[in-house]
């Protein structure tokens, strides 16, 4: 049967979110034929009394080529059925959906007003396939295919379209989305954007230089290494400033009244409380981190807020030629669409890139323990200097950090860490001393 085979098969995806757990049952809430041999499945997945809903691109042929073996679902008589995502032949239907505007039994395919979308180009899955698949056709677009369905517009497709018809930079441009109804709410199932084909990270980027200064001989300060990266940073901070800006004007924004701001303080508390709870290594530094919450109740200023990225590090952003692009702009991932969508202080984005220069610094002495003590104040200088070169640039492009905005930027980012040391915990334990290493007291590099 059909839903045996994609209870097996759902299980070892990457993507599956509800792995180690048993399956109790699996039903096909949707199943929409798009074209001969490509099918749209909406499953609803049942583990411990709780449901998770995934969409599934589903293949039928008859013969299966070589090149489609690996995403063999099973075989219902004589028919072969499969991970159509991995089929170009197919996908390419899904081009020619957004481009014409189809419906096929509830499921809306639309391209964005005035875009033309080139339907010759044919898809591969890119190769990084996380919590959902993105599709590149040729070098053109970038389309992401949500597997988890959770209920509403994806904040990620509402932003993009909302920058991109202010002309703002900075942002890839929006293509095509594929929505439908799901517990009477139009939900996103995939976003199309312009593929950066010529565009580089700012991980990857940020590592080279990081590479560079470690293996520098004789030692050189990060300002003197040839790789040095603070121009970089710099511009990085001048365009993020001008995407908060392009966010307020774009979204309604609001203030935090300081008789709010102990309601504030006790949201960081409450996810710091949860976090302790899950990653024990976290209750020696809970001192520290809520000495930092409780200066934010000090706070004698109303707090500005808007919607921000939500989930900002150097690996959401890319270096095109002449720009940097910010990627991805869906908050934090497993949170509530709610909360992904809730107006925050755009610190809370800067907060995230610091803890991230912080990580490009220290991640190869998380991985490589031999390298550790001496490699520290490189590390440190290096993660400094660049911290303060995107500071620099936030506050030349225009975005506002106050001294007494200080508190609070150190709040969100040990926040961040918080955050980081759960999400290490679960995915990369070896790299938990990276975010644990925030606890430690040191003069920080706060805003002039
Ligand atoms: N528009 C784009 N152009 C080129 N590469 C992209 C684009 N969008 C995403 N990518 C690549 O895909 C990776 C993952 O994208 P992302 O949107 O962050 O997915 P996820 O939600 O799975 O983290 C990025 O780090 C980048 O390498
Ligand atoms: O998958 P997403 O990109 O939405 O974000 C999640 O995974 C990130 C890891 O890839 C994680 O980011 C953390 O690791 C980065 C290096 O790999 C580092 O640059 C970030 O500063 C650090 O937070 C992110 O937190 C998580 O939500």
């Amino acid at each position: 049967m059909l839903n045996e085979l994609l209870a097996a098969w759902i299980s070892r995806q990457r993507w599956f979110g509800g792995k180690g757990r048993p399956i109790d049952e699996l039903s096909i809430d949707s199943d929409v034929e798009l074209t001969p041999g490509l099918r749209h499945l909406i499953v609803a997945v049942w583990q411990e009394g709780s449901r998770d809903r995934y969409q599934v691109l589903l293949g039928e042929r008859t013969t299966l080529p070589e090149r489609l073996t690996h995403a063999l679902i099973g075989t219902l008589g004589d028919v072969y059925l499969y991970d159509a995502v991995h089929d170009g032949e197919r996908t390419s239907w899904l081009l020619d959906g957004m481009a014409h505007d189809e419906d096929r039994s509830g499921l809306r395919m639309r391209h964005v007003p005035g875009v033309d979308v080139d339907t010759s180009q044919r898809s591969l899955v890119l190769g990084a396939e996380q919590s959902n698949t993105s599709l590149v056709y040729g070098d053109a677009y970038i389309c992401k295919l949500f597997r988890r369905l959770i209920p509403g517009i994806n904040p990620e497709l509402e932003i993009v379209t909302a920058l991109a018809a202010r002309d703002a930079p900075h942002i890839a441009q929006p293509y095509g989305w594929i929505e439908t109804d799901l517990d009477g709410t139009d939900t996103t199932l995939a976003f199309m954007q312009e593929f950066l084909a010529t565009a580089n990270d700012g991980w990857g980027l940020a590592l080279t230089s990081v590479r560079d200064l470690y293996a520098s001989l004789p030692e050189v300060t990060a300002a003197e290494a040839g790789g040095d990266f603070a121009a970089e940073s710099e511009r990085l901070g001048a365009a993020t400033a001008r995407v908060h800006q392009e966010l307020a004007r774009a979204f309604p924004t609001e203030v935090i009244e300081i008789h709010e701001l102990k309601r504030m303080a006790e949201g960081f508390r409450r996810r710091l409380g949860r976090a302790v709870v899950e990653v024990p290594d976290l209750r020696p530094h809970v001192g520290t981190i809520e000495h930092a919450f409780h200066q934010v109740e000090l706070l004698t200023n109303e707090v500005p807020v808007q919607r921000v990225h939500g989930d900002y590090h150097l690996g959401q952003v890319m270096r095109t030629p002449t720009d940097w692009v910010v990627l991805d702009f869906e908050g934090e991932p497993g949170q509530p669409l709610s909360e992904r969508r809730a107006l925050s202080s755009p610190l809370r984005d800067v907060a995230g890139m610091l803890r991230s220069f912080d990580y490009a610094a220290r991640h190869l002495l998380a991985d490589r323990s031999q390298a550790g003590p001496s490699l520290e104040p490189r590390a440190q200088e290096w993660a400094d200097r660049n911290r303060a070169a995107f500071l620099d640039g936030y506050a030349e492009g225009g975005g506002v950090i106050t001294r007494a905005d200080a508190a609070l930027l150190r709040a969100f980012e040990l926040s961040k860490a918080v955050y980081e040391v759960v999400y290490e915990a679960r995915n990369r334990p070896l790299w938990m001393s990276i975010p644990l290493a925030a606890f430690r007291p040191r003069t920080d590099l706060g805003p002039a």
